[in-house]
């Protein structure tokens, strides 16, 4: 009997049961695929080990993905194969290294959210106290990996990240932009019992806003992090914290009000950093730092080897020298792979114009805004 005569004989029951054991046999297919799939990861992992290549081939995934999209059918849409795949790749990768990833802790941070939408939940997350321990986390070994933040759409720099990153021997080997959607949270007291509102300085500018017109006489208290506020306000009932959803469920908190963020648009940067290693293929971004001399013109004489080679600087930010009085560093990202021939012409001639230029990484496409799980 044809499989459409067999549908019109089965009862619902029937029909559930019998396919769910065919369900089950290609599952089991499924396994034994994915274990064979696993075992050529190994296999590539250590050829990529002696060979010195980099684990993480973000290339390759998306011609993977692309060549599966297109072949997707009414039942399996393009997005359901990205998701499937995107799990099988974290997988996959996981087999090939141990990915120990220092993150701007304690759990519950935008920089943990960050770091999962980077590396899926194959990376073994270190969570640590501040921007400068996750540094240090990477530089001595104990991770491979680190998240940091290092810009915000409201509020700007993170100062302290660039610095470190100028200062330090880490790269910076990608990026990751969150919208960042703040929530209020209380162990279970209203908004009027109210007295203090902890979060990241960051955060607390990020709502002045809201705190102004809502909470006008509670104190504001800086802290380390947002989940840090998320752990004194399990603590304190008069006590809330600005912080995410995962933070509130981790710490068992209610969410008073969602979205109290000034600008609807918020998002966060984060960098992801990793000791010096060759740029990838696809890297489209390269992060410069550049000492000059404190003379009229020594910026424009920089800037204009870039400009001349179409290259574009899509961002610049200064930070003080801190040895001499009013001379800055200068911090540059621009649109070009740092092996680019017209990129190291631009460096060359850059070079005789400045005191020193560095390459502190590079990075692949921009990064779209991811939306933050709240799930
Ligand atoms: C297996 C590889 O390593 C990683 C995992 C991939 C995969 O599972 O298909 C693809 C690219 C890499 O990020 C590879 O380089 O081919």
């Amino acid at each position: 009997m044809s499989e459409l005569a067999l549908a019109l004989v089965l009862s619902p029951d029937e029909q559930i049961a019998r396919s769910r054991v065919e369900i089950s046999s290609i599952d089991d297919k499924l396994l034994t695929l994915l274990n064979l799939r696993q075992d050529h990861a190994r296999r590539i992992g250590e050829a990529k080990r002696a060979s010195g290549a980099c684990v993480y081939q973000p290339g390759r995934e998306r011609e993977i993905v692309a060549a599966l999209g297109e072949r997707s059918t009414e039942l399996l849409s393009p997005a359901h194969v990205r998701t499937i795949w995107s799990a099988i790749f974290d997988a996959s990768r996981s087999v090939q290294e141990e990915r120990v990833v220092a993150f701007l802790g304690p759990r519950g941070t935008y920089t943990e959210e960050a770091m999962f939408a980077h590396f899926g939940c194959a990376a073994r997350a270190l969570a640590c106290e501040s921007v400068d321990a996750v540094f240090a986390a990477v530089t001595g070994g104990r991770a491979r990996y680190g998240v940091v933040p290092v810009e915000n759409s409201t509020e700007g720099t993170i100062v302290r990240t660039l610095d470190l990153v100028l200062d330090t021997t880490v790269s910076v080997i990608g990026d990751v932009v969150l919208p960042i959607a703040h929530c209020l949270l209380s162990k279970d007291a209203g908004l009027a019992d109210i007295t203090c509102v902890a979060g990241h300085a960051q955060a607390l500018a990020q709502c002045r806003r809201w705190l102004d017109a809502c909470l006008p006489a509670a104190e504001r208290r800086a802290v380390s992090s947002n989940a840090h506020a998320a752990q004194l306000a399990a603590q304190t009932p008069a006590l809330a914290a600005i912080a995410n959803r995962r933070a509130a469920d981790h710490y068992g908190l209610a969410v008073i009000a969602p979205d109290i963020q000034d600008e609807q648009i918020n998002s966060t940067r984060f960098w992801v950093i990793a000791k010096p290693r060759a740029a990838r293929q696809d890297d489209e971004r390269t992060l410069l730092c550049l000492e000059l001399d404190n003379r009229a013109g020594a910026l424009n004489s920089v800037l204009e080897p870039l400009a001349e080679r179409h290259i574009a600087v899509t961002r610049i930010d200064s930070r003080p020298l801190k040895t001499e009085l009013w001379a800055y560093r200068f911090f540059l990202e621009v649109a070009c792979h740092p092996q680019h021939a017209d990129l190291l012409d631009a460096l060359q001639v850059m070079r005789d114009a400045a005191r020193s230029v560095t390459v502190l990484g590079s990075c692949a496409t921009q990064p779209e805004s991811r939306h933050a799980n709240h799930a």
